[in-house]
């Protein structure tokens, strides 16, 4: 009895010690926060709320975008800060000046409660995206030959041959004039393109649609992951994986990791019988099989997993909505589809598939295609977390704190781009690069944690645009 009420006290004792260091240490940060946000010249996202802090004046990610948009047009800070409810404040940077600051600093990716990263783990696990320090500087290092032109020369047929199938399946509603949801589509497109690259699978996945057990997964893991960020209550694990949402996610979670472990069994056992194909041949896969650091130590089956779901992920949905958006691009703005259609129909003999070479020879649809993805940047923004104070001009972030690096408005910044809401290629022409920012454009990031994909996706976006120029006229026109 004596001794029972020992361990109790003792418990008691330790709980309610845990639960102060907690508070005295909320409140240290709290006083943190309040001092940079009230203590210095910041611009906030409107006026803060005693309560709900400023989640009162948005309610999803395009009304943050919009009201993000309207601050930068009048008040052109570099810095900002918004809280959610009264006890968290989040910063973010939006303008080029302060994105070359943070992109050269060595601040890992944001885990913590409300950074997306976190969410993606369980399904990408610790692949290049996430992970951080000594791991991903080796992995970068081992992976990077993967995408050197010689490996990336021969998907340009995988390209063609995927865009055949895309371009056979809009056939019956140019035909028939109905109007069709484009997005989906080009996801198919994207995933079918990355699974034979990564894998050499060829599972029929734009006939089959999300009948494909792989595809619904790969579609609602997406969903998801997104669902769950935008969900204050879905960021406390305990509440999610009781959930239906949770629940979902962990079965798909498993369903992936085996799909993907299938495929990478069979391809050590496939690779141990006939040895390494030709570099023609070399997908994704076979690179993570063999590489090795310089003290001949290959990547873990885990590692190796983690790439390949990272991939799955990184690799299609983004690319899916850069391609979407400029095929909007090209029904919104006629006289420029004319200008591509022009170099488009005298680069290539009707019907014939893009070359390698081709790629290099499409001056204004690569301007086309990156002005679209300034307007409508397809990651419209990452996240920091600060492990020391950091200095934007005048104002100082403290440490500890998430901070977003929004792509999308230093896309928009009026300071960088003048009539930054008027759709002009001719931006990106030579001439007209030389003296800008060199961190006014980055859909694919920048510094040392940039987008590895991004020549990949570049040659991906210019093959389908291309041939769809060719095959169709948008008159999307509205
Ligand atoms: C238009 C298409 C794409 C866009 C706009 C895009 C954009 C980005 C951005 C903004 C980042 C930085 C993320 C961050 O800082 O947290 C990133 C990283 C990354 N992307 Fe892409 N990406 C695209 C396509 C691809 C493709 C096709 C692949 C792979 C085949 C890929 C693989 C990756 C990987 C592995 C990283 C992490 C790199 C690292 O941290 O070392 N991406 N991408």
């Amino acid at each position: 009895m004596v001794f029972s009420t020992y361990i109790y006290r003792s418990l008691y004792i330790i709980i309610i010690t845990y639960l102060l260091w907690k508070i005295k240490d909320f409140m240290i940060k709290y006083r943190r926060w309040r001092v940079a946000t009230f203590g210095q010249n910041i611009t906030t996202l409107g006026p803060i709320h005693p309560l709900w802090g400023s989640l009162h004046l948005f309610h999803d990610l395009a009304s943050y975008f919009k009201l993000l948009g309207q601050i930068v047009e009048k008040e052109r800070p570099k810095v900002y800060v918004y809280w959610s409810m009264f006890f968290y404040a989040s910063f973010g940077v939006c303008h080029p000046d302060s994105a070359q600051i943070l992109y050269k600093s060595s601040a890992p990716k944001a885990y913590g409660s409300g950074g997306a990263y976190r969410y993606l783990r369980d399904w990408i696990g610790d692949g290049l995206l996430i992970s951080d320090g000594k791991k991903w500087e080796r992995n970068r290092r081992l992976l990077t030959p993967g995408f050197h032109f010689e490996i990336l020369k021969p998907y340009v047929e995988v390209y063609n041959s995927v865009t055949d199938i895309f371009l056979e399946k809009l056939e019956s509603y140019a035909k028939s004039g109905e109007a069709v949801d484009i997005f989906p589509r080009v996801a198919l497109a994207t995933l079918d393109t990355i699974l034979r690259c990564a894998f050499s699978y060829q599972g029929n996945i734009q006939h089959q649609g999300s009948k494909h057990p792989y595809v619904h997964a790969v579609n609602r893991l997406s969903y998801l992951t997104l669902s769950r960020c935008l969900k204050p209550w879905y960021q406390i694990d305990f509440i999610y994986q009781f959930s239906d949402e949770g629940k979902e996610l962990k079965r798909l979670c498993d369903y992936s990791h085996e799909f993907s472990n299938r495929i990478i069994k069979d391809r050590q056992q496939t690779l141990k019988k006939e040895g390494l194909p030709t570099k023609r041949h070399l997908n994704f896969l076979d690179i993570l099989l063999t590489a090795k650091d310089e003290n001949g130590i290959g990547l873990s089956d885990e590692d190796i997993r983690a790439e390949v779901e990272t991939f799955m992920f990184e690799g299609h949905d983004t690319v899916a909505s850069a391609i979407s958006w400029s095929i909007y691009c090209l029904g919104r703005y006629p006289e420029e589809q004319e200008k591509v259609y022009t170099e488009i129909s005298e680069l290539l003999e009707d019907g014939l598939e893009v070359t390698w070479e081709n790629l290099q020879e499409m001056p204004c649809l690569t301007a086309f295609v990156k002005e679209s993805m300034r307007m409508f940047a397809p990651v419209p923004g990452t996240a920091r977390l600060l492990t020391s104070p950091m200095k934007f001009g005048d104002v100082t972030v403290p440490a500890g704190v998430h901070i977003d690096i929004s792509i999308h408005s230093i896309h928009h910044h009026p300071d960088v781009w003048p009539e930054h809401e008027v759709f002009k290629p001719e931006r990106f022409l030579k001439e007209e690069i030389t003296d800008r920012h060199p961190y006014s454009y980055i859909p694919f990031a920048a510094g040392s944690r940039n987008c590895i994909g991004q020549n990949f996706a570049m040659n991906e976006l210019k093959v389908m645009i291309s041939r769809l120029v060719q095959r169709f006229v948008d008159v999307n026109n509205q």
